[in-house]
């Protein structure tokens, strides 16, 4: 099973939502497959470089792995901005969310359970 890893970036008290274009798009946490060599904190790193041009610093997990197929999962990481301004490189959108504005049915699929665990902790 491959991991995607993807990132929650939050700060004062939103999550940074970045929207997949396309026929399969939807809300969704930045980030990707984790490489061969790489810890998933490091592929997060390099996503979150590659996808908004932040730096950012990573953080807990956000709980157990969900399925995306039966090649891929899901692993979430919170994470916070240590330099830059994040901006969309490879989604069609970026937007902040706070806890009031986070609706988990606009969001794919396997990120609603993330989506559940973190709204009460932004
Ligand atoms: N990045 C990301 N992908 C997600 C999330 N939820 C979800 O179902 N996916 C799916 C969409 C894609 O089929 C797959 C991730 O592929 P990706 O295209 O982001 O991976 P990648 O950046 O390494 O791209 P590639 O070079 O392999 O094409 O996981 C999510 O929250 N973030």
């Amino acid at each position: 099973m491959q991991i995607v890893v993807g990132v929650a970036v939050v700060e004062e008290g939103r999550v940074l939502a970045a929207y997949r274009p396309g026929p399969d798009g939807g809300w969704e946490f930045p980030g990707g497959k984790v490489e061969p060599g790489e810890s998933e904190e490091q592929a997060a790193v390099r996503e979150i470089q590659e996808e908004l041009d932040v730096e950012i610093a990573v953080g807990e997990s956000l709980g157990p792995g969900v399925d995306i197929s039966a090649e891929y999962r899901l692993h979430v990481y919170r994470a916070r901005i240590v330099a830059g301004d994040p901006v969309p490189r490879e989604h069609s959108e970026l937007r902040w969310f706070g806890p009031a504005e986070l609706d988990e049915s606009d969001w794919l699929a396997p990120d609603r359970p993330f989506v559940r665990r973190l709204r009460p902790r932004i």
